[in-house]
């Protein structure tokens, strides 16, 4: 007995701890959802058959997710307001999996006009019959100073990021709490979880959905098999540095620079759908630094204050020098 306890001691316990500094140091999401993707319920084999609703599906994240949601066999409900580009998405869909065109219904929304949100919803379940998953994808970014930014900005991006998404859930979720089943799943940042220079607005709408979503679940505790969890992606390729939000509401960004450098979509939207398949309640999937960064901030938010100056003074410098604010930490800016 003695000896088992001490081989447990000398072998198991280090190992134990040398997996998670592994994982600390190499990994790209935190350890819940690391930890799915080793062990867990595999996309395929969870998500198939299920109907899935994606707004923001007409690029980046949204679009990906489409594209792998497809090939696991889920019939999809493709959200964005271009309607010639949901249906590109689509044709690549059909494409690329076995789905039926049934089984994809393009539904063209704005996620600003709440007003039309009732009948969409009304319309997406009339085709399908139900609704199994929401994922709440669409949204803008910003990319300016403070004081350089007018309040407009501030009040498009809350209605847009925040508002526009707890319509589309005050919609779905009553039709989720009769059926007693379903999961709402809203693509947050780790722009909720701490604070991100050039992105005072874009932060604050991410943590109001963060504490917004937080609250509600602890609202459907009587509901078991009703999951609501966040995504707090880092950087990811995709269109959100183009489409980003500047200093004023029609001003478009200079320059969006190198996207190469971010997490590619498809690991990100992989690791989500793992997440989703694994009930993972609140999924980070960032690279590093920015994942040891987000550990440190809520381990120890006093101390994190030294790392997010330099991070951020970086940031701002690369913004200043004309890059994408997110290229090499580590290096020079370069301009030309
Ligand atoms: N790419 C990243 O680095 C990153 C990091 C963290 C979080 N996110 C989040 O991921 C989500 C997807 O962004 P992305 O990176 O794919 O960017 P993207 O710009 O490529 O895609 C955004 C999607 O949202 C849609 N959208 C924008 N305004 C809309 C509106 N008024 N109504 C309906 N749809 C609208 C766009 O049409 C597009 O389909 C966003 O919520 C974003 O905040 C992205």
């Amino acid at each position: 007995m003695d000896c088992c306890i001490i081989f447990a001691l000398w072998y198991f316990v280090p190992l134990v701890l040398l997996i998670h500094l592994l994982f600390f140091i190499f990994g790209d999401a935190d350890f819940a959802l690391l930890w799915a993707s080793l062990v867990g319920h595999k996309p395929e084999d969870k998500l198939k058959g299920l109907v899935v609703w994606v707004t923001g599906a007409s690029s980046g994240i949204g679009e990906e997710l489409a594209y792998q949601l497809s090939k696991c066999g889920s019939r999809l409900i493709l959200s964005a307001r271009r309607e010639e580009e949901l249906k590109r998405v689509k044709r690549n869909c059909l494409e690329y999996s076995n789905l039926q065109d049934d089984d994809i219904l393009v539904l063209p929304l704005d996620l600003l006009e709440r007003a039309s949100h009732e009948e969409k919803t009304k319309a997406a379940i009339q085709h399908f019959g139900h609704i199994d998953i929401l994922i709440n994808n669409g949204g803008r970014s910003q990319r300016s100073l403070f004081l350089e930014t007018s309040v407009d900005v501030y009040k498009a991006l809350m209605e847009l990021n925040f508002l526009g998404t707890v319509s589309i859930t005050k919609h779905v979720l009553p039709h989720m709490i009769q059926r007693a089943t379903g999961s709402i799943v809203t693509v947050s940042s780790v722009a909720g979880l701490a604070g991100v220079p050039l992105g005072t607005g874009y932060s604050s709408s991410k943590h109001a959905l963060q504490g917004f979503f937080n609250s509600l679940r602890t609202e459907l505790t009587s509901y078991p098999k009703l999951v609501i969890s966040t995504v707090c992606p880092g950087p990811v390729q995709s269109k959100i540095v183009h489409n980003a939000f500047t200093e004023e509401l029609n001003k478009p960004l200079a320059t969006a620079g190198d996207q190469e450098h971010k997490m590619s979509t498809s690991r990100c939207v992989r690791l989500m759908l793992v997440g989703i398949a694994n009930n993972v309640k609140e999924m980070w999937i960032a690279q590093q630094p920015f994942l040891l960064f987000h550990y440190v901030w809520q381990y120890t938010p006093t101390f994190a204050w030294f790392v997010t100056n330099i991070l951020a003074k970086k940031r701002v410098q690369n913004f200043k020098a004309g890059l994408d604010a997110d290229s090499s930490y580590f290096t020079k800016p370069k301009t030309s």
